[in-house]
Order: C-alpha cells, then sequence, then structure tokens
C-alpha cells in the first residue's frame, strides 16, 4: 500500500485537529509536519497532544522545514494565500481549503496552481459536491420556466466562523447562474424595495451556536418550490474529504483541481 506524508496548516483550529484526528486512523496517511504562525504559542509541542490523540512525535512547527507529498490547508486567507506562494515556489502540493478570498487573492492562488498542483474547494464535503451537481442539473431544468424561477440561497455557521456569506454559498450561487442566466448576486433584502427582479440570487447567512455548516438553495417558481438542502453532522465530512483530497493530489502535475475531480464526478 502506498503511503501519503502529509502536512497540516492550521493545525490547532477548529478543522485542522479534525484533520489529523482523521488522519491518525487512516493506514494510508502519514502525518508528518503540522504548522502554525512562527509566533503560536504552542510551537514545538506534539500536534497529538494538541489535537487529543495522544503523543504522534510531531512537533507543531512555524514553518515548512522537510516537504510531505501535500499540505492540507485549513486557516485564514491571508495566511492562506502567502502559503499558495511558497507551494509554487517549492513545488509544493496543496489542498487549499480555506474561504473567504477577495478577487486578488483568488488570482494570487490560481497564478500559484500554474506552478504547483493546487486543489482548491470551498467544501471537502461529499455530499455539498453532489448537491452541486444537482443543483446544475436543477438550474439547466428550469431555465426556460416562462413565469420565471427566484433562487434564494440561505446558509447556516457556527458563532465563530469569520466570512459571509459561506464560501460554499457563493460557489452554489456560481453554479446556478452558470446554469440559468442571472447576473445580479444581492446579499440580504433590507432596503430593498419593491418586487423581486428575476436577474438575481439572494443570499442569506444565519451565525447560530456550534452548527457546522447547512446550506439550502431555494427554486421558486409559481406553484411550487424546490429546495436543495445539505446539513453537515460533523467536522469530520470535511476532514475526510480534505484527507480524500491529498491521496488524490499525490503526485499530480502542476494545475488548479476540484473537489469533483477528486471523488470522480466529472465523469
Ligand atoms: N473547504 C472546507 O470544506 C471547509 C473550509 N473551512 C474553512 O477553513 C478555514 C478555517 O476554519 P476553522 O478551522 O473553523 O478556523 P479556526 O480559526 O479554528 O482555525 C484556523 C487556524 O489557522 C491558524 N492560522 C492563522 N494564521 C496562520 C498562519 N499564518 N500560519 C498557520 N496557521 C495560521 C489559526 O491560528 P490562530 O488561532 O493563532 O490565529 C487557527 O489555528 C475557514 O476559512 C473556513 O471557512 C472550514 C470547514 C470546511
Ligand atoms: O467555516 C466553516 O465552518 C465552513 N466553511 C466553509 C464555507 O465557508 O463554505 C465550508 C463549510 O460550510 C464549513
Amino acid at each position: 500500500m502506498s503511503v501519503t506524508t502529509i502536512g497540516v496548516f492550521g493545525a490547532t483550529g477548529r478543522m485542522g485537529q479534525r484533520v489529523l484526528a482523521c488522519a491518525a486512523t487512516d493506514p494510508s496517511l502519514k502525518i508528518s509536519a503540522a504548522y502554525e504562525r512562527p509566533t503560536h504559542p504552542a510551537i514545538g509541542k506534539d500536534v497529538g497532544e494538541i489535537a487529543g490523540l495522544g503523543a504522534i512525535g510531531v512537533p507543531l512547527a512555524g514553518e515548512i522545514g522537510t516537504p510531505p507529498d501535500v499540505i492540507i490547508d485549513f486557516s485564514t486567507p491571508e495566511s492562506s494565500v502567502e502559503l499558495s506562494k511558497v507551494c509554487a515556489e517549492r513545488g509544493l502540493r496543496l489542498v487549499l481549503a480555506t474561504t473567504g478570498f477577495s478577487a486578488e487573492q483568488k488570482e494570487v492562488i490560481t497564478q500559484a496552481a500554474k506552478k504547483t498542483a493546487i486543489l482548491w474547494a470551498p467544501s471537502m464535503s461529499l455530499a455539498v459536491n453532489v448537491a452541486m451537481k444537482l443543483v446544475a442539473d436543477a438550474g439547466r431544468a428550469l431555465k426556460d420556466v416562462s413565469s420565471g424561477v427566484d433562487v434564494e440561497i440561505i446558509e447556516r455557521h457556527h458563532r465563530f466562523k469569520e466570512d459571509a456569506p459561506s464560501g460554499t454559498a457563493l460557489k452554489f450561487g456560481e453554479i446556478v447562474a452558470q446554469s440559468m442566466g442571472q447576473t445580479e448576486h444581492v446579499h440580504g433584502r433590507e432596503g430593498r424595495i419593491g418586487q423581486r427582479p428575476r436577474h438575481e440570487i439572494g443570499y442569506h447567512a444565519l451565525r447560530t451556536g456550534d452548527n457546522v455548516g447547512e446550506h439550502t438553495i431555494v427554486f421558486g417558481l409559481m406553484g411550487e418550490t424546490l429546495e436543495v438542502t445539505v446539513r453537515g453532522n460533523s467536522r469530520d465530512s470535511y476532514a475526510q474529504g480534505a484527507l480524500t483530497a491529498a491521496k488524490f493530489l499525490a503526485g499530480r502535475p502542476a494545475g488548479l483541481y476540484s473537489m469533483a475531480d477528486a471523488l470522480g464526478l466529472n465523469a
């Protein structure tokens, strides 16, 4: 059996710890490194201890020393962008799961993927990526309904989330616009007086408690409503997806890959 070595960037965060925990039980993976910012108070401590797994012999590092086969990143937009530049310079493969990028930051990542293999997805979840296919199909089927179809996207996440709407909600909106042709993306309805125009997609973000992530795409027709909903029950859905992505990416040439590639959903 071939073994893929991974390094986890943002290792002490909510997602970083679940990635470490899931990887530790997978014999086809070896955790060889874990990173945080160089000034992080836990630098040098065993990351297994930090993640509640017991010691695994991997100290938390502030920089990339001997590189793993693939780095998995769940951190912040600023640190992810810097990481993508380092990966491009050193030819390191990167699973990039962070969300909340500006247009300029997205361009830096896109350029980095010309020099190394980057799998970039706002959701590593299998169910979410299958839902993306369903939503594209629904959009194509409903695009020409003469009385019009209104699309609104509702997402719910935990109170600690720092970006809104979620990267996944924005991706769902992109997919809907590609399949149906809406030209405007509207966030909330306050101050929007008058009837709803047809050419917009509405986004609504809720932040409550410890919700690990829910997305509902509402297609409102005259006389009926179609909704596609995905609910995360545990962060392990994203962590397992990121590990699948790392195994897929190992040994790949430079380029920008998606979760649909890793899951074989493009076939
Ligand atoms: N694609 C997907 O499937 C998913 C994506 N996400 C996204 O992943 C990101 C992280 O989420 P979550 O784990 O909840 O967030 P957390 O805030 O819990 O974790 C982020 C971690 O990144 C660390 N970090 C910050 N700066 C650096 C740096 N320069 N170098 C290394 N590490 C750094 C933080 O450290 P410190 O605390 O010191 O700042 C923290 O430990 C978010 O953008 C989220 O939206 C989340 C779930 C699923
Ligand atoms: O911050 C989170 O938690 C999540 N973020 C991602 C997003 O912004 O889409 C993915 C998932 O929904 C969890």
